[in-house]
């Protein structure tokens, strides 16, 4: 088990909220989701970036490689519009992709929205850090948290990342019986 403090990555990715256009409601959800089930230490680096390719694979490399993030939760560019690159930048920086994460966030969010499988989220493993991309829409984040965030501790466990715990009442982290 990894004794060092988590570094968890929040990163908007939206041309109007970069621009201040619109306050960025979704990546300040996120924040306030982590601290509100996370029980052990953790810190939170947090950028608010365009829908640029570039700039969003740079971006999740320096969190990963620099900040040392275990975790990074996106926000937004993920559907069908040309602008839409989340997934594309996800896939490009990471040596694993687990599709597991957009197939089981699409299910719950169809409860929600028709257009739910419009979005292409996914998630991948950048060195000991897990990348999870969640939709714009600010009220999709606490759905798409609380469907994946159970299997969130172990996996990065099993990445040699940081050690993370959750409540127990508001999410039930899973590890295995060894
Ligand atoms: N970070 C955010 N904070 C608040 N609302 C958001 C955020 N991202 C998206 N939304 C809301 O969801 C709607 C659809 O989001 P979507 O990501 O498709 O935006 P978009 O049309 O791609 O434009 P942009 O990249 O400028 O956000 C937006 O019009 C906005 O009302
Ligand atoms: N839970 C949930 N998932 C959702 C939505 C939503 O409102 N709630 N919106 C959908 C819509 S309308 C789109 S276009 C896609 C992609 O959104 P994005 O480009 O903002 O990531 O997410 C989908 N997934």
């Amino acid at each position: 088990m990894s004794e060092k403090k988590a570094v968890i990555g929040v990163v908007t990715i939206s041309d109007r909220a970069s621009k201040g256009i619109y306050e960025d409601i979704s990546g300040k959800a996120i924040i306030d989701y982590l601290k509100d089930v996370i029980i052990t230490p953790f810190e939170v680096e947090y950028r608010v970036i365009p829908d640029e390719r570039d700039l969003i694979e740079k971006t999740l490399i320096e969190l990963a490689d620099e900040k040392g993030c275990s975790l990074i939760l996106t926000t937004g560019g993920t559907g069908p519009a040309p602008r839409d690159v989340t997934p594309e930048a996800t896939e490009a920086v990471c040596e694993k992709m687990l599709p597991g994460f957009g197939e089981l966030m699409r299910q719950v969010s169809l409860k929600q929205v028709p257009t739910a499988i419009l979005s292409r989220q996914t998630a991948g493993i950048r060195g000991s850090c897990l990348i999870v991309n969640l939709p714009g829409k600010p009220q999709s984040i606490k759905v798409c948290l609380d469907a994946v965030m159970p299997a969130i501790p172990y996996c990065i466990d099993l990445i040699g990342g940081a050690y993370i715990d959750t409540d127990p009442n508001k999410v039930k982290a899973f590890r295995p019986k060894k």
